[in-house]
């Protein structure tokens, strides 16, 4: 247990993330009072029930009273409102943050908003599920995952180390990097992979040729975690891609341009070309595991060691 690194923490937003947040600080002993937030009665109700705060209010004004941290877990399309509605009730000297997986659009919606006697730290949690809800959260969320922090450049910079202890707290590791830098970033590690997957989906339920009940019997590993990744939550996912256009549309675009030459090979029966890519992208996925970013299959290799059949020799070669 560590000793509590705020005196009162709030909430506004408790679904997936600001569940595994509550849980951390509720089972780590980071903070002496946990101010919960939602809109839903229902919701707010459910984590009373969890126990992830210890008061909990359906206007989000009431719950940054006093607080030290706020943090907002909410879709980032809410985020602007959200701000706008807490302002004028943040004690001087809060920090402001947030989850949202956009940075860019987080800053633009919200500064305008708060008030200059507040620190403004925005931050991005890169560990989440297909799950969302106050049902969701897990202490474990953000072990050996990274967590970003986006200040801005007049941010006060013992508000952003208060920020990172809280997450070194939860098991996470911390870089620090600009909104634009992080937005790039993540449109090709995240938001274009999550876009990829609901496409594919889709075209594999309007196929008219493959009935449905064909796509989910016969539905190979890889197919079946373009499906998990796809039965992500509508509303956040719809945020993300209006909200990271620039930075998805510029991804795409070279994506695009890539797969164009991946068909040409295909075409022309250019072996050599896909070979040289699938090497290379599996050289990638290797250092991911070894650097136990991967920790599930670390595991399993530690546990059963991968056979490649075609690539051991033949008996008593
Ligand atoms: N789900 C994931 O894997 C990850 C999500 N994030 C980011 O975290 C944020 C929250 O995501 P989750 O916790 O997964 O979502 P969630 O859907 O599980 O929870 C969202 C919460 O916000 C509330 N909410 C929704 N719309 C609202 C509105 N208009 N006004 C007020 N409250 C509203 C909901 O009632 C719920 O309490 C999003 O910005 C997302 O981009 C970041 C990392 C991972
Ligand atoms: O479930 C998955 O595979 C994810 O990729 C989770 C995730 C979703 C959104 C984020 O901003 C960060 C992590």
């Amino acid at each position: 247990m560590t000793a509590p690194l705020f005196e009162k923490v709030a909430l506004i937003g408790i679904g997936l993330i600001g569940s595994s947040i509550a849980i951390n600080i509720r089972d780590r002993g980071l903070a002496r009072e946990v101010a919960v937030a939602t809109r839903r009665e229902a919701t707010l109700r459910r984590a009373e029930e969890l126990r992830l705060g210890t008061s909990f209010h359906l206007d989000p004004a009431e719950a940054v009273r006093d607080a030290d941290l706020v943090i907002l877990c909410l879709p980032v399309g809410s985020c602007g409102a959200a701000a706008a509605a807490i302002a004028p009730h943040l004690k001087p000297g809060a920090i402001v943050s947030d989850v949202g997986s956009v940075k860019g659009a987080v800053v633009d919606q919200m500064r305008p908003h708060l008030p200059a006697h507040v620190h403004f730290v925005p931050g991005h949690p890169i560990a989440g599920t297909e799950q969302s809800g106050p049902d969701a959260g897990f202490l474990e969320l953000f072990e050996n995952r990274w967590t970003i922090l986006t200040p801005l450049p007049d941010t006060d910079e013992a508000a952003t180390e208060r920020l990172r202890a809280l997450w070194l707290a939860t098991g996470a590791m911390v870089e620090v990097m600009t909104p634009e830098h992080h937005d790039l970033v993540l449109a090709i590690v995240s938001h274009v992979p999550h876009l990829i997957a609901y496409n594919i989906v889709g075209t594999a339920a309007d196929l008219e040729t493959v009935t449905q009940s064909e796509v989910i019997k016969f539905s190979a590993s890889g197919f079946r975690d373009f499906t998990r990744i796809a039965a992500s939550d509508p509303t956040m996912w719809r945020d993300i891609f209006l909200t990271n256009r620039d930075a998805v549309l510029e991804m795409l675009a070279r994506f695009s341009e890539d797969l164009a030459s991946l068909q040409r090979a295909i075409r022309w029966g250019d072996g050599d070309a896909l070979f040289d890519l699938f090497t290379r992208t599996r050289a990638i996925r290797r250092s991911i595991v070894q650097a136990g970013q991967d920790t599930e299959e670390a595991n399993f290799g530690r546990l059963k060691p991968r056979r490649d059949p075609w690539n051991e020799g033949a008996p008593g070669e």
